[in-house]
């Protein structure tokens, strides 16, 4: 199995105080590991310093084919093409379709060819169950299918990597474990997702590698 992800003494600092520090940390090819640890303690830094939103303050950082202590900025939007992101502060425009969400994404990211869009915004639409709801603007539709248009959006690039940060937060539990148990499907099929949350339940519900910050460090 190759490896996407991997940190030894990896330090993180936020503004200037140390976020985390000693991180080792390895992540397979289509490996599920939940992220746990209190509020504050990290979880948003270290996902966030995985697509190159915040730097490696020291220590050696790999994901996919980028060293992260090396990457110029022109090579940044390559590495975000392959990691899927879900995240609170990274919602769907308001003002066109869930469709319209989508394809702006894959114009954004240099698609071109009509058929070839439609074909692709079709297979993630069918992935998370959304095909016939996608005419819809966001706030038409429920927390859970929002949720759900944006983890089509993730994965509209085939990322090797999906990053989410508490995605079931808001929803209702069986919402909650309907994307969870979809975020696992993804994984099985070859993507390694790493999701932080504070929901035990869940973690009981779909066992699989837990990581937790604490003491400013993560074992
Ligand atoms: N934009 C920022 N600027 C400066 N410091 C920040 C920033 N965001 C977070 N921090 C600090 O970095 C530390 C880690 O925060 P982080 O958001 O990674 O925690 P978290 O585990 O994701 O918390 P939560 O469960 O609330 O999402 C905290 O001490 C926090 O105050």
């Amino acid at each position: 199995m190759g490896k996407v992800i991997e940190y030894k003494d990896v330090e993180l600092h936020r503004q200037d105080l140390i976020a985390l520090k000693h991180v080792n940390l390895s992540v397979d090819e289509g490996e599920f590991v939940y992220l746990m640890g209190k509020v504050g303690s990290g979880k948003s830094s270290l996902l966030k310093s995985i697509y190159a939103d915040i730097p490696i303050a020291s220590g050696e950082a790999r994901v996919l084919d980028y060293d992260l202590n090396k990457i110029r900025n022109k090579q940044i939007p390559y590495l975000r093409r392959e990691i899927g992101i879900v995240f609170q502060d990274f919602q769907l425009l308001t003002d066109r379709s869930a469709y319209a969400n989508l394809r702006f994404v894959l114009e954004a990211t240099g698609w071109h060819d009509k058929a070839e869009i439609e074909k692709r915004i079709e297979e993630v639409l069918k992935q998370v169950g959304m095909l016939n709801k996608s005419y819809k603007n966001p706030h038409e539709l429920s927390g859970g299918e929002q949720q759900r248009i944006v983890i089509a959006r993730a994965l509209l690039n085939s990322p090797r990597i999906i990053l989410a940060d508490e995605p079931t937060c808001n929803l209702d539990p069986i919402t909650g474990e309907a994307i969870v148990s979809r975020l696992h499907e993804i994984a099985g099929k070859g993507t390694a997702v790493i999701m932080a949350t504070h929901n035990l339940s869940l973690v009981e519900q779909f066992p699989a590698r837990i990581l937790t910050c604490e003491n400013r460090t993560i074992v």
